[in-house]
């Protein structure tokens, strides 16, 4: 699913009232359309207090749309137009008359005015900004958006929340709306599913109204949010007569006294995920916890016995994934060195692999063509050094991306996977996932996913939507406190049953 950017969706906006010979005011009653057969479906009549905030362009037009349609259906409708600027937008006076019509007048509320109650079993339509915000608000509509978060009644967004720009971090965090539900005009905001901004957003749906479809389909964007219907046709079927040789040989490279299970964790995922071969390559003192823990997989040691100084592969891997586990020890950092100064096998490093590569940035350039590396926010930073915010976060991962030809998967909440100028943002995880060794799972998998011919970008954006899958599996059985790695792991399988499950299931363009 495409995000598109604010200048985008004007655009499209512009093109459809061409080419489909409409007004601008009938795509605004689309969307208030859209908006109320949403709510109507859920309401279906009550009597609670329906408090409209609307703003004084195009957003607050939709909001005063869905006013009349409430109004029409015999809803406690309390209309409150925020007056911020006199330039008020055709669409929205258009919409003021019609409401007017209908006897309904709105309560203008300007810096004077005293804010209205809002009791906590109301509900709060918030339609004040939309994608035209521009600026920060001023103070009395940021207190009047203050007012509204404090009110603790359900709060259901047009378009975004108000004071939330689709691609900067406001400054002032308190004015912005908290929504409890946005629902979003034909497609998803990229700043949604950042960190610092997408805490705004507590569960998001889209009003399609219709723009226009040729637009939509050719225009590239930066950024898509990755859903089932975008994963399942990278998957690439087994074959009858195939045998284990075909789904190549991974090497788990990793480990130290005291965290070799994170070589275990990943090798597991390796093979839960199909690879033909998985040989663990660890210090000589995780032998035995290796040959016990995962029967499936061979393994090969290390000179060294805590840790890894001097690595040597008896054979040639299909892909190595390196660095869960591995330690920084000085004799692991030299012998990772002087690896990766002569190594030709595509890789995946994860951790401690990344950190060494922060330590000695020369061996960026010795990485052969789309490596994929896994970074946490902390390893992230170790790489690039720090960043203004989410969104120059994006933009220095991709110049990084583009500067030494490697796939960056910034791992977080909404996983976004980095390469050549875009951003697939992932659809699938929960919080659950937040817990140890599930991002050596997440390694394991996508090492075991290029070991089988998945080409790198697939892999990794593959990977990272069946390891959220498994999660989410995991989840919604057992709650998300008792997600483990291995518990994901454990449902890998499940999370591929997910994606090929004859079940008719809509996919519904969501998310939380
Ligand atoms: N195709 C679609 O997607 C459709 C979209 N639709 C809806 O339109 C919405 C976008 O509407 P919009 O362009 O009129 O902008 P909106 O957000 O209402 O702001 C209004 C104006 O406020 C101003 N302003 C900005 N910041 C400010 C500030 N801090 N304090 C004070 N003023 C500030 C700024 O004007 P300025 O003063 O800069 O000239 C801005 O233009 C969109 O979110 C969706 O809900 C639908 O109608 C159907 C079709
Ligand atoms: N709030 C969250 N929601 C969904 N997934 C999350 C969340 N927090 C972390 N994750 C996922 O958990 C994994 C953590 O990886 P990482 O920090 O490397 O853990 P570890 O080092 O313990 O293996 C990543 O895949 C990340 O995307
Ligand atoms: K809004």
């Amino acid at each position: 699913m495409k995000i598109f950017s604010a200048a985008q969706i004007y655009k499209a906006d512009k093109l459809t009232i061409k080419n489909q010979q409409i007004s601008s005011e009938a795509l605004m009653e689309r969307a208030a359309t859209g908006l109320f057969q949403w709510l109507h479906e859920r309401l279906r009549g009550t009597s609670v207090k329906i408090h409209l905030f609307c703003g004084i362009g195009n957003n607050g037009g939709d909001g005063i749309a869905l006013a009349r349609h409430l109004h029409e259906h015999g809803y406690n409708v309390h209309v409150h137009v925020v007056n911020y600027s006199e330039k008020r937008s055709k669409d929205f006076l258009i919409n003021l008359e019609r409401l007017k019509d209908r006897k309904i007048w709105p309560d203008f509320l300007s810096e004077k005015s005293t804010l209205p109650k809002i009791h906590e079993s109301d509900i709060v339509i918030d339609a004040i900004f939309g994608i035209g915000l521009n600026r920060e608000p001023e103070g009395w509509v940021a207190h009047l958006i203050k007012h509204i978060n404090s009110s603790g009644a359900f709060t259901l967004s047009v378009d975004v929340p108000s004071g939330l720009y689709s691609d900067r971090v406001p400054e002032n965090l308190e004015a912005v709306v908290e929504s409890n539900y946005v629902l979003t005009i034909q497609a998803p905001k990229l700043s949604f599913f950042l960190p610092q901004t997408g805490i705004f957003v507590n569960q998001w749906e889209i009003v399609d109204i219709g723009l226009d479809p040729q637009y939509l389909e050719e225009t590239e964007t930066d950024y898509q949010f990755i859903t089932k219907s975008d994963i399942v046709p990278l998957y690439i079927p087994r074959e009858k007569f195939a045998h284990k040789g075909s789904f190549g040989h991974s090497v788990i490279m990793g480990g130290s006294y005291g965290k070799i299970g994170a070589v275990v964790l990943s090798t597991k995922a390796s093979l839960n995920i199909g690879s033909g071969l998985v040989t663990a390559y660890i210090p000589e003192c995780g032998y035995g916890v290796l040959q016990t823990a995962v029967p499936e997989a061979m393994v090969v040691t290390d000179d060294g016995d805590d840790h890894v100084k001097k690595i040597k592969i008896p054979f040639e891997p299909t892909v190595i994934g390196l660095g869960m586990g591995l330690g920084t020890e000085t004799g692991t950092v030299h012998a990772i060195s002087e690896f990766l100064e002569k190594n030709k096998t595509p890789l995946v490093i994860d951790a401690d692999g990344i950190n060494i590569l922060a330590k000695q940035p020369g061996l960026l350039k010795k990485l052969p063509p789309q490596t994929i590396l896994t970074p946490h926010e902390g390893e992230l930073k170790r790489l690039l050094g720090t960043w203004k915010d989410d969104f120059d976060k994006l933009k220095k991962t991709m110049a990084f991306s583009k500067e030494h030809d490697c796939i960056v998967v910034v791992k977080g909440a909404h996983t976004i996977v980095i390469y050549n100028g875009k951003g697939y943002i992932n659809s699938t995880g929960n919080p659950g996932i937040a817990t140890a060794g599930s991002g050596d799972v997440l390694t394991g998998t996508l090492t075991g996913l290029l070991s089988q011919g998945y080409p790198a970008l697939h892999a990794a954006i593959f990977g990272v939507f069946i390891h959220g899958l498994a999660g989410d599996i995991e989840a919604s059985q057992k709650g998300y406190e008792a997600v483990t790695a291995s518990s994901i792991i454990n449902n890998i399988g499940n999370a591929f049953m997910a994606l090929f499950s004859t079940k008719q299931e809509e996919e519904a363009p969501s998310g939380d």
